[in-house]
Formats: structure tokens, sequence, C-alpha cells
């Protein structure tokens, strides 16, 4: 598979965008011509720095509103031609992307359309330049693939083919499989974009929304697959035009881009079976193994485990490395910190073979994470997340493992459950990098988002999970302005209320629920009395639907993290989310 992307992607100069391409790994670029036309350097500077960095510049873009014009507007549009036809010798490139006429249009009629992309094109084949013809969603006449491909076949010329792009052909419901209709040759560039399933005009929706592969709501693997099943050899390109990814970091957000491609491959290749471009096969979680809070002083997190009824299960043999238990939840706090305040840190997952585990991920493009180990101790491999949290891999029991190097503590606490989930924040410009990143290396699944409002704006919840829950990852993309995002642990133990009970004695404050969440919990629930006057005793939330309940709490924040005590009763499968905006605001309340 060659890769590439079009400079539009991504924030920053022309320079540094195209430094930021090869820096991910990309073969090539899609230079933008108005990327072009605003920057100092000249064409064959642009030129030698692409060829010193190893990228091919495999289209120029775009030419706009050229064909299905009176003759007078045809004379000139053939100039301007002739003008970019020259800017392409200079910066080598040999592949314009023309996309179908949205404004100067004014004759419908295909065998114009084709004689006068005929004339363009015998203009470029003097100047061995091909054209790329491509129908844009919202083009006057011509706004359909199958279209653009009639034109193209009627004009009939060796130098004059096709691009196609999944946004315009997904986000109109055209069908994709009348791609195969098309010679592979004929199809001169191919522009991939996810997007989210969104009810609006199709022209904002592509240049605000598109998302990289496999973050949105289209088939794209059904669309690659239609595509190579034509005979199309060329690159996958990635044209995203997109609000956020226009302001991050360049190098963090080609990386990012380049990983989505790495899978979109894999997928494709995995689902038809062909061997090309496939990683090492995805490992399923089976659990979570730990979680790890890291910190300078994480004393405040001892006490609160303690009072929780975990078991301190000792400190590590050589690393400032404390264990707290509670059945199979384990949380590591670690005071080898490289930040101040207490984080969730890394997590480690259970597996079937970890090597592999770990193989996928760095073939995803994740660094690995180095972690001193003694004689003796055992390795744990890690990779970073793009936000830099740590994930490990495990495939032997842990009490027969690493959990071994922990001494002076004891198994026994009052408390019995598992990880039900971590609950993870995200700044605004980390979040669909950290989705990505969870549906690719982590072999999570999506459910589908939804927005949780807050006192400081609305929250979007998105949770990836294994398909039978038992690991869950529910992330959310605070709002810009709010207070860096925390992160939560969830312990699922199958009484909750004797836990509270259990923490409450032991001097544990729970996060205050005001009174009205109960008034309003009778309002919503037919509730026994002293069931409802034992949950607002305790400042316990409650839920229900119609597979089951779920009885949760939450401890006060420490740092940048807090921990959730959950049951689930019957077969409860969410989050208490309608709890959500009560619990954020709480949390709000009782900040100092
Ligand atoms: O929004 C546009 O104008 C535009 C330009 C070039 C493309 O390839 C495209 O898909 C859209
Ligand atoms: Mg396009």
């Amino acid at each position: 598979m060659r890769t590439s992307i079009a400079t539009v992607c991504l924030s920053g100069s022309l320079t540094e965008k195209l430094h930021a391409c090869a820096a991910a790994g990309f073969d090539g670029v899609e230079i933008m011509d108005a990327d072009l036309t605003s920057a100092y350097e000249s064409p064959e500077e642009i030129r030698a720095l692409c060829a010193r960095l190893g990228l091919s510049i495999d289209l120029f873009q775009p030419f706009r509103d050229f064909e299905g014009v009176d003759e007078v507007t045809l004379a000139d549009n053939l100039r301007r031609a002739e003008a970019k036809f020259d800017i392409m010798e200079r910066i080598g490139a040999d592949t314009i992307l023309l996309c179908s006429n949205v404004g100067t249009a004014t004759v419908d009629d295909d065998e114009v359309a084709a004689r006068q992309l005929g004339q363009l094109a015998d203009l470029a084949a003097a100047r061995g330049i091909r054209i790329a013809y491509e129908a844009l969603a919202w083009g006057r006449y011509v706004d359909d693939y199958r279209h653009a491909w009639r034109i193209v076949q009627l004009a009939d010329r060796p130098n004059l083919g096709v691009c196609l792009d999944s946004f315009h052909i997904l986000s109109r419901g055209h069908d994709p499989a009348g791609i195969e209709q098309i010679d592979g040759d004929k199809i001169f560039f191919l522009q991939l974009a996810d997007a989210p399933a969104l009810q609006m005009d199709v022209l904002s929706w592509s240049r605000h929304h598109r998302l990289f592969p496999g973050e949105g709501d289209f088939a794209l693997t059904a669309f690659l697959s239609h595509v190579i099943r034509a005979g199309y050899t060329g690159p996958l390109s990635l044209e995203v035009f997109n609000d956020t990814f226009r302001q991050t970091d360049a190098v963090r957000t080609a990386a990012h881009a380049r990983r989505s491609l790495t899978w979109l491959a894999d997928r494709t290749a995995t689902e038809n079976g062909w061997s090309e471009d496939r990683l090492v096969s995805a490992q399923a979680a089976h659990g979570i193994d730990f979680v790890e809070v890291a910190g300078a002083d994480l004393s405040d997190m001892d006490q609160m485990l303690a009072q929780l009824g975990f078991a301190f299960r000792g400190r590590h043999r050589s690393k400032p490395v404390r264990l707290w238990s509670a059945g199979d939840a384990r949380i590591i706090l670690n005071e080898q910190a490289k930040h101040e305040q207490a984080q969730v840190a890394g997590f480690g997952l259970v597996v079937d073979d970890a090597a592999a585990a770990v193989e996928r991920a760095l073939a995803l493009g994740a660094p690995s994470v180095f972690r001193r180990t003694y004689a003796g101790e055992h390795e744990l491999r890690a990779v970073a997340a793009p936000d830099g949290t740590e994930v490990y891999w495990h495939d032997q029991p842990a009490d027969e493992s690493w959990a071994t190097e922990f001494d002076g503590g004891s198994t026994i606490g009052a408390t019995a459950g598992v990880i039900d989930h971590v609950n993870l924040g995200y700044r605004w410009q980390d979040f669909d990098d950290a989705v990505l990143f969870a549906a690719s290396a982590l072999s999570l699944t999506a459910e589908s988002s939804s927005d949780v409002p807050s006192p400081n704006g609305l929250v979007r919840s998105q949770v990836m999970r294994t398909e039978d829950g038992v690991v869950r990852l529910p992330m959310n993309l605070a709002p810009p302005t709010a207070p860096l995002p925390t992160r939560h642990i969830a312990v699922r133990c199958d009484d909750a209320i004797a836990v509270a009970r259990h923490a409450r004695a032991a001097g544990l404050t729970f996060l205050p629920i005001p009174r009205n969440y109960y008034d309003d919990l009778s309002a919503r629930f037919d509730l026994d009395e002293g069931f409802l006057a034992t949950l607002q005793e305790l400042d316990l939330f409650y839920d229900r639907d119609a597979d089951g309940e779920f009885i949760h709490f939450y401890t006060p924040t420490v740092g940048g993290v807090f921990l959730e005590i959950v049951e689930r009763r019957g077969g409860y499968d969410g989050y208490g989310a309608v709890n959500a905006p009560v619990r954020l605001a709480a949390q709000r309340a009782t900040a100092h």
C-alpha cells in the first residue's frame, strides 16, 4: 500500500506540513494549491524539499469550475489551466485534480462537458500531465461519480480519468458497488475520508466534519474493497477537512492520520482474506489487569482505598510503587511520577498473547514504553497511547506473576470486585486520536456517543468496549474551557450499599448529592421508601432500565482522579449516564 495525505488535513505552513507528513511515514502528498500560494518557497524549493523528505507529489489540487461553460468562459478556463500546468511542471507534479463545476456551469450537457474536458486533457497531454475528474457532492450538474465516469468515457482521452472521494460518494448514499464497473487504470486517484452521520447540508458537512477512516460512520472497508477490486493500484490518500485537525499539532495529527490508514488497510485485507497489508491479528482483551495511578504523593489515595475496603498488597521490591486490590480489581500507586498531580497514568489488559498485542500496537505507530525491570522481575510490555497514557498487556494471571513482586501486605480486604470501567477524560485536541487508538490498537469497539450536560458545558462521551463488556473505557471530551479533564476508576462489586456503609464507617466522605436528586428519582421510579431513604442517606446514585438496575457512588477527587463503586443488577449494561450531570455539578460545587 502506498499512502498519501492532502496538505489540507494539517495545520501550519506548507513546509511544516510536509515535514509532518514525512515524519509520520507517508509516501506522498496531495499539495493544495492554496497552501503553495501562501508559501514563501518557490515551487522548485518545495519540489526539492519533498525529494529530500522522500515524499512524492501525488496530486496537485484542486482546479475548479472548468466544464459546462460558454465559449468565452472556456477560453479563460483554458488560460487558467495553462498557468497551473506551468506551476505543476516547476513543482514536479504530474496529476491535477479537477473538481466538477459548482459555480460557473450553465450547460447541462454531457457532450459539451466531455468536449471541453477533452480540450483540457489535450493541453495537459502536451505537458505529460494527467487530469483526475472528481464529482463533488454539491456539483452543479455533476454530483455523482458514475456521472463523472460517463463523461470521462465520452471524452475518451488517455490522460483523463476519475478521482474517487469516499466522502462525496457515501455522503450522498450513492452505491459504491458501481466503482467496480470503472476500469482500474482509469481511477487516477483515491481520496479517503470518514464522517459522522449528520443531517446537514453536504458542503458544510464536507468542509468541517470529515474524519480519518475508522472515526466516523461510513462503511469504508466495503468502499475500499470495491476500489481495489476495480483494479486501482495508486495511493490511498487522506483528504480530511476538519476544524479540529486544522488546529492541532501537525506532527501528531499526521501520525494519527497515518494510523487510520494502517488500520483501514488491515481491516479491508482481513475482511477480504487478502494477505497484503495485514497486521498481526487483534487480541481481544479478557479483562482489565490493573489501573495505575501516578503522582508525587499518593497517601490520600492509600487512605481512600483502605476506607473502601481494598486490601493493601504491599510495596514493590525495587520501585516506589504500592499495590491495592479488591478481589480482581487491582490498583497500582506509583510515586515515580513525571507529574505532581495524581492521575490515571496507565492500565493493563489481559489477553491471550501479550507479545502479539504489543507488536500490533507498534505496527500502528504507538511508541513502546520503557519500564525498568530487575533480574527476577516480570517484564510487562507497554506502549504509550497518543496522549501518553501507558497501556500494558499481560497473558498470565497477575497473582502468579507481576503481583508477586509486592511484599509486606495481605490479600484480605472487606471488598471484592473487578474493574468495571476506566473513565478517561481528554482535552478536545486529543479526543479523536484517543478513540482511534482504542479502536485500532486496543481492538475495542465504539458504542454510539452521547452528550452529557455539565456546569462547564456539554461533555461528549464515547464508550469504547469489548463486545462482552469485560473491558469498558468511557472516553469523555471535556469542553475547551473546562478545568483539566479528570479520570476515574469504577470498581464493580456485588453489594455497593455494603461497601458504602463500610467506607462511611471508615470515615470516607462521599461526593454529596443534592436532595433534589432523590425527589426526581422518586418521581421517575416507583421506589420502595426504605430503599430510597438508604440511597439518600449514603449519597448513592441509582438508575434502572428494562434490563436491570445500577447503584453507584463516587469518592472525592484526589488530584485528577477519583473512584466510583458500582453494582450492576440484572442485565443493566449502561453507566448511569442520566446521573452524570448531577455528579458533574456536585464535583464542581465541592471542588476547592
Ligand atoms: O470542498 C472542496 O472544495 C473540495 C476540494 C477538493 C476536493 O477533493 C474535495 O473533495 C472537496
Ligand atoms: Mg476530494
